[in-house]
C-alpha cells in the first residue's frame, strides 16, 4: 500500500519546495568530486609541510557530514574545524590557490566549473515528473539551493523554467540570511511563494537541508537517500525515499458538501486510527452543537447528560468550548469548569486558571458595537418576535420569531444601522444577522490561536472540532488537513468537515465514545 505522506494533495499542500543538487539535478557527484579534488590537494600539501600523514577527505563521511547542502565558505570552515584546522577567513577576493577558508572554497568552485562545463547537468526524469504533476494539481513549485552556481546548473540541466520562485546561494547572500542547517533559505522560499510553511512540503538529499526542514516548521519533509544515509536522515524528515518515483501528486479534490459526509459514529474506527499514538484537543461549538436550536437564545440550555461527558472529556484532554455567543454567557449556560471558552466568535478567550485573551484590535471596534446597538433598539424595538443580542464584540440580531412578512424589514434596519457604522460587517446564521468588527478574525483563527498557546500546534496533538454552522466553516477548514472536523448537518451545502452527525443526540453519543476510547487508552 502506498505511504499517505506519499501522496501530495492540494487539499493539503499549497507549495513544494526543492533543494536544486541531488534532487533535481544530477550534480551532487560533480560537487562531491570538487570538493574531494581540493581538499586533498590542500591536506596532501599541509601533510607535507608539517611531516604528517595524509589524510584524504572521504566522501562517504566528510562530505555528508560537513560539506553536502551547506553554502561553500561554511562547508569548507566546518570540515577544516572537523579536522582541528585553522584558517583565516580571508574574502571571497580571494586567489583560488590561497590558504584561507574563502581561498580553498574558491578552489573548489574553479573545479566545479571545469567539470560542469565539460560535463552539463542532467535533471532527474522522475523529479521532472514530479513537478509538472503538481503544477496541474495547482500546487507551486520552488527551487533553493546554497550554491551560487545554481542558475548556471538549473540552465544547463534545462529545467530552469520549471518553478515559481528560486532562492539561490546568491539571493541567500544578497538577503544576508544564514544556509542550512538553519531554515531561513526555505523560510524565503514560501516568502517568495506566498505560502505558509505547513503547508508546504521540503524535498532534501541533504542532511542540513531536512534539520533545516525541520526547523522551519514545513509541514511534511521528504529526504531523498541518494548517498546511503537513510538513517541520518530520517531523523529530521518525515519520509524517506530513494527517489521521487515513489511520490505521487492528487489532482485537486471536487468540493465536499455535507450530504456527503460519512457518519462520525459510523466511522469511529477511522477517527480513533488518526488518534493512535497521538492526542486530541477538543473544540466544540455550543448552539446547534451541545444544544438543540431553540427559540429564544437565552432558552438554550445544555442536558445534564452533555455537560457530565464535556467534563468527563476534560479530564483527558484539553477542551474548548468555542461560540459565537458572549463569552461570559456561554460559559453560564455551560457551566463547565476546567475548560477554555472563546465567545464573540473567538474575540473574548479565558481559561480555566484564569487566563485571558481579547483579541486588541477588536476593543478599537467597541463604539461603533455600541452605537450601532442603539441603533438597532432603536428600529427593531417595535417589530414582534426581533431580538437584539448584545456580545461583547458582535451583536446578533434574531428574527426566528419575526412574522415571514416581517422580516425584510429587520434586514432593512439592520443594512441601515450597518451604513452608519463603518468598520463593522454583517454576517448570517441562523435566522439572525450578525454586526461584527470588519477584520480577519474569526473561530479558525482562535482555534489555531489556543492550539499556539496551549502548544498543542504540534505533531503528536490532533484538533477535533465539532459544529453546525457556517462560521463553524471557519474553524473546520483551519484544521481541515491536521485534524478531524465534524459537521452536525442539517441542509445541503459545501463544507469542509471530514465526518458529520445528524443532532446534538449524535453529538451525544459520539463524545460519550470518545470518552470511553481516551478512558480505555489511560487504563491500558
Ligand atoms: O457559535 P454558536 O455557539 O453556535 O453560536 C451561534 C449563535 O447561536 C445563538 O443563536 C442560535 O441559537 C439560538 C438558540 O438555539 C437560536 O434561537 C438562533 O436562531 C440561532 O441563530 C446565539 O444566540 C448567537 O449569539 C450565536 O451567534
Amino acid at each position: 500500500m502506498t505511504d499517505q505522506r506519499l501522496i501530495i494533495s492540494p487539499e493539503k499542500f499549497d507549495a513544494v519546495i526543492f533543494d536544486m543538487d541531488g534532487v533535481v539535478t544530477r550534480t551532487a557527484h560533480v560537487h562531491s568530486a570538487a570538493w574531494k579534488k581540493m581538499f586533498d590537494h590542500f591536506l596532501n600539501e599541509l601533510a607535507t609541510r608539517q611531516g604528517k600523514r595524509f589524510e584524504p577527505f572521504d566522501i562517504a563521511t566528510d562530505y555528508t557530514r560537513y560539506v553536502d547542502g551547506k553554502p561553500r565558505y561554511d562547508g569548507v570552515r566546518d570540515f577544516l574545524a572537523s579536522r582541528g584546522i585553522e584558517l583565516r577567513e580571508g574574502t571571497r577576493d580571494d586567489d583560488p590557490y590561497e590558504e584561507t577558508i574563502c581561498g580553498l572554497g574558491n578552489r573548489k568552485n574553479f573545479y566545479f566549473n571545469e567539470v560542469l562545463e565539460e560535463k552539463g547537468a542532467r535533471s532527474y526524469d522522475s523529479t521532472v515528473r514530479v513537478i509538472k504533476d503538481l503544477k496541474r494539481a495547482g500546487i507551486k513549485t520552488a527551487i533553493i539551493s546554497a550554491s551560487k552556481n545554481a542558475r548556471k546548473v538549473l540552465a544547463s540541466a534545462g529545467v530552469a523554467d520549471l518553478f515559481d520562485a528560486r532562492v539561490d546561494g546568491l539571493d541567500a547572500e544578497e538577503m544576508g540570511i544564514p544556509g542550512k542547517p538553519a531554515p531561513d533559505v526555505f523560510l524565503a522560499a514560501a516568502k517568495k511563494l506566498g505560502v505558509a510553511p505547513r503547508r508546504s512540503v521540503l524535498v532534501e538529499d541533504a542532511q542540513s537541508g531536512v534539520e533545516a526542514g525541520r526547523a522551519g516548521g514545513f509541514g511534511l519533509v521528504i529526504g531523498v537517500d541518494r548517498a546511503g544515509q537513510r538513517a541520518e536522515l530520517a531523523r529530521y524528515a518525515d519520509v524517506v525515499v530513494d527517489d521521487l518515483s515513489e511520490v505521487r501528486v492528487a489532482p485537486a479534490p471536487r468540493e465536499r458538501t455535507t450530504d456527503a459526509l460519512p457518519s462520525a459514529l459510523d466511522r469511529f474506527n477511522d477517527i480513533s486510527c488518526l488518534l493512535k499514538r497521538k492526542r486530541p484537543a477538543l473544540f466544540l461549538d455550543y448552539d446547534g452543537t451541545l444544544t438543540p436550536i431553540v427559540e429564544r437564545p437565552e432558552d438554550a440550555a445544555i442536558s445534564d447528560e452533555m455537560r457530565q461527558t464535556v467534563r468527563d472529556l476534560a479530564g483527558y484532554c484539553t477542551v474548548a468550548i468555542v461560540s459565537g455567543r458572549d463569552r461570559r454567557d456561554v460559559e453560564k449556560l455551560a457551566g463547565i469548569e476546567g475548560i477554555y471558552y472563546a465567545g464573540s466568535h473567538g474575540f473574548d478567550i479565558a481559561g480555566p486558571a484564569g487566563e485571558k485573551m481579547e483579541f486588541e484590535q477588536g476593543k478599537d471596534y467597541l463604539p461603533a458595537l455600541d452605537n450601532a446597538e442603539k441603533g438597532l433598539h432603536q428600529r427593531l424595538d417595535g417589530i414582534d418576535g426581533a431580538q437584539v443580542e448584545r456580545k461583547k464584540f458582535a451583536i446578533a440580531v434574531h428574527f426566528r420569531r419575526v412574522a415571514e412578512s416581517d422580516r425584510p424589514q429587520v434586514e432593512e434596519a439592520v443594512d441601515e444601522v450597518l451604513a452608519v457604522n463603518p468598520g463593522l460587517c454583517k454576517t448570517g446564521g441562523k435566522m439572525i444577522f450578525e454586526l461584527r468588527p470588519d477584520i480577519d478574525w474569526h473561530k479558525g483563527k482562535a482555534l489555531s490561536w489556543l492550539l499556539q498557546k496551549l502548544d498543542l500546534d504540534r505533531r503528536d496533538v490532533v484538533p477535533i472540532y465539532l459544529g453546525d454552522d457556517l462560521t463553524d466553516e471557519d474553524a473546520l477548514r483551519e484544521i481541515e488537513n491536521q485534524g478531524i472536523g465534524i459537521l452536525v448537518r442539517d441542509e445541503d451545502r459545501p463544507t469542509h468537515a471530514r465526518y458529520a452527525l445528524e443532532d446534538t443526540a449524535e453529538v451525544r453519543i459520539f463524545l460519550q465514545t470518545l470518552c470511553d476510547y481516551l478512558e480505555e487508552l489511560n487504563t491500558s
